[in-house]
C-alpha cells in the first residue's frame, strides 16, 4: 500500500536521509522490502567503544560548541538525524546503539563529514545498566563530561510487550537517572538537558498499539515529573520530551507483524496515517535544538506532525 512509502510531505533534505531511503511496506498484509545499507564495515574496530584521535576546530561559535551529547538509538532513524543536528551545531556526540556493525560504519562516515574527534560509538543496550553506565563513563572520559542526553532508543512490538516496556520506558528512566548522576550541579556536574523521544502516542491513544501507547504516556509523565523534580531540587538539569507523529523509519515498516494480536486493527491504523500524514526524520530532529538551547524549556512536550510543531498544555488536576 502506497501510504507506507514516502509521501509528498517528505523531501530528501540531507545526507542522513539519502542514506536512509524509506522502506516500502506491503501494508496491511505483507512484509517490508529490505532497506538500504551503508558502506562496508571497517574491520579495524576492536572494542565496543571507538572514537577518532584528533579533534576539529570547525565548531567554534556554534550553538552547541563545547557541549557533549549522548544519543541512544543513534544508528538509524530519528536518533541518527538527531545526531546529525547535534553535530551540525557544534556538539560532540556519543552514539549508543545495539547495532555495533552499522554504528561503527556510521561513526566513520560522520568523522569524515563533521571532522575527527567529534564522535564516539558505544555498543550499549538501554536494557543493560552495566552497558549503559559504561558508555556514559567512556563518554565522560573521552569528551570531559556530558551536557545533553537524547533518550531516543525505542521499539514497536506489541507481541514482545515486556521488551517494549523494558526499552521504551525503563530504558528512558535508566538513561535519565544515569545522566542525573553525571550532570547534577549539586554533585559536581555542569548541568544540562535531557530530551526523551516519546510519540504522539504519548499524548493520545494509538488503539492498535496499547503497550507502545502506555510506554510513551509513561515517558511523557516521567519527563514532566523529573523536570519538576530537578527544578525543585536545584540540579541544573532540564528535561523535555519530543512527541513525533508518524515518521518514515525502520520502525514504521512491517506494521502488521509489529501489531501482533492487534493486527486486525492494521486498516484502522492506515486510515489514521492517511489522515495525519507522515514526516521525515530531519523534520523531527531539527526541533531538538530549541528544546536543548532554550533555557526556559523544562517539562515541555513538543508535538511534531506534518501540521507543524505544538507545545502541549496539560490540564491541571489541582
Ligand atoms: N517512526 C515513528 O513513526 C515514530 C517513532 N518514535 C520514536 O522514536 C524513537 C526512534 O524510533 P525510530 O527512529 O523510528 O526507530 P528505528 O527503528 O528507525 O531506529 C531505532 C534505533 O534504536 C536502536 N535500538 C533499538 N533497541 C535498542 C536498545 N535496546 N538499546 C539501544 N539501541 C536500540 C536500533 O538499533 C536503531 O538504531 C523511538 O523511541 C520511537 O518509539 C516516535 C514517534 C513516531
Ligand atoms: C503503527 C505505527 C506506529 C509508529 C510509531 C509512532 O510512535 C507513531 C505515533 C503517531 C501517531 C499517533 C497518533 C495517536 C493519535 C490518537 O491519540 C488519536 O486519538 C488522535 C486522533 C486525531 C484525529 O483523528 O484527528
Amino acid at each position: 500500500m502506497g501510504i507506507w512509502r514516502r509521501t509528498k510531505h517528505e523531501t530528501m533534505t540531507n545526507n542522513n536521509e539519502q542514506n536512509q531511503q524509506t522502506r516500502a511496506v506491503d501494508f496491511p498484509g505483507g512484509r517490508g522490502q529490505s532497506r538500504s545499507r551503508q558502506t562496508s564495515l571497517d574491520p579495524s574496530f576492536e572494542s565496543s567503544c571507538r572514537h577518532p584521535s584528533t579533534s576539529s576546530d570547525r565548531t567554534a561559535d556554534m550553538a552547541l560548541s563545547g557541549k557533549t551529547a549522548v544519543v541512544t538509538g543513534a544508528v538509524m532513524g530519528i536518533g541518527r538525524a538527531m545526531t546529525e543536528v547535534l553535530l551540525q551545531n557544534g556538539a560532540k556526540v556519543a552514539l549508543l546503539d545495539v547495532n555495533e556493525s552499522e554504528g561503527k560504519t556510521l561513526m566513520e562516515a560522520l568523522e569524515k563529514q563533521y571532522g575527527q574527534g567529534r564522535t564516539l560509538f558505544c555498543k550499549a543496550d538501554v536494557q543493560s545498566e552495566e552497558q549503559f553506565k559504561a558508555a556514559f563513563e567512556k563518554t565522560t572520559e573521552t569528551f570531559g563530561g556530558i551536557d545533553i542526553l537524547c533518550n531516543n532508543a525505542g521499539i514497536l512490538n506489541e507481541g514482545l510487550w515486556e521488551k517494549t516496556v523494558a526499552i521504551n520506558l525503563m530504558g528512558v528512566i535508566r538513561g535519565t537517572y544515569l545522566a542525573f548522576e553525571h550532570m547534577n550541579k549539586l554533585k559536581g556536574g555542569r548541568g544540562g538537558v535531557i530530551i526523551n523521544t516519546a510519540s504522539m502516542a504519548g499524548l493520545g491513544p494509538l488503539p492498535s498499539c496499547p503497550v507502545y501507547t502506555a510506554t510513551k504516556h509513561g515517558v511523557v509523565g516521567f519527563t514532566r515529573a523529573m523536570a519538576a523534580n530537578s527544578a525543585l531540587s536545584g540540579y541544573g538539569i532540564r528535561v523535555n520530551t519530543l512527541c513525533p507523529g508518524f515518521v518514515q523509519t525502520e520502525l514504521f515498516t512491517e506494521i502488521p507483524a509489529r501489531l501482533a494480536q492487534h493486527s486486525h486493527l492494521a486498516d484502522a491504523t492506515v486510515q489514521l496515517v492517511e489522515k495525519l500524514g507522515t514526516i521525515t526524520v530531519s523534520e523531527v530532529a531539527q526541533h531538538i535544538l530549541e528544546l536543548v538551547t532554550d533555557e526556559t524549556k523544562n517539562g515541555e512536550a513538543l508535538l511534531v506532525t506534518p501540521a507543524g510543531k505544538q507545545y502541549i498544555t496539560f490540564p491541571s488536576v489541582a
